[in-house]
């Protein structure tokens, strides 16, 4: 089974639960008193897509605002960008808008987007529902997931949303049909990732 290495990056404001959908996602665990990301932290984890091994290798950054010229470094070279804000907090998703906008000027061509709008077990308090952001989702092309790292909801169905997204490896070009490989004119590879 071939693995593919895919680079992803979760954006978006502090607090809105990015470095807790890392670690629900990998490590099943949610920490209350987790601590802001200085920086950026990195996790992987590999899960199965169709005949393939989706290695995800998850850029979590920092939200503070002191952090936002590091983000280039994460975003480029990446195959999805998961972009968080929580429901319960309308500013949080401007600033979601600001960076779909900053990764359709500087990300990678084709990158798939994401946006998770986390803490729905907080559903009773929201600010945004979720007509409004899968509206905004539809119309960048984007996938539209509430999530809650506390309660572990749709942690995995961001990621699975991704692989999806993500095109299959040119059997060709992974040595699937390798016997069928040398009389075929060289083909582009679609793997978009880093
Ligand atoms: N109720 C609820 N709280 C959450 C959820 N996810 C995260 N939190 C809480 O929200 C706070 C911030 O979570 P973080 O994961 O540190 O947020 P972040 O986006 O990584 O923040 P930065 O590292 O500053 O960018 C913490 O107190 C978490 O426990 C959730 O799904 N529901």
């Amino acid at each position: 089974m071939a693995i593919r290495e895919l680079k992803v990056c979760l954006l978006g404001d502090t607090g809105v639960g990015k470095s807790s959908i890392v670690c629900r996602f990998v490590q099943d665990h949610f920490d209350h008193n987790i601590s802001p990301t200085i920086g950026a932290s990195f996790m992987t984890k590999t899960v199965p897509c169709g005949n393939e091994l989706h290695k995800f290798l998850i850029w979590d950054t920092a939200g503070q605002e002191r952090f936002h010229s590091l983000a280039p470094m994460y975003y480029r070279g990446s195959a999805a960008a998961v972009i968080v804000y929580d429901i319960t907090k309308q500013d949080s998703f401007v600033t979601l808008k600001k960076w779909v906008k900053e990764l359709k000027e500087h990300g990678p061509d084709n990158i798939v987007m994401a946006i998770a709008g986390n803490k729905c077990d907080l559903a009773d308090i929201r600010e945004v529902t979720f007509k409004e952001a899968k509206e905004y989702a539809d119309s960048i092309g984007a996938i539209a997931v509430e999530t809650s790292a506390k309660n572990s909801i749709n942690i995995e169905e961001v990621f699975q949303g991704i692989s999806r997204k993500i095109p299959p490896l040119d059997p060709y070009e992974n040595g699937e049909i390798g016997a069928m490989k040398l009389g075929r004119p060289s083909l582009q590879s679609t793997n978009r990732c880093c």
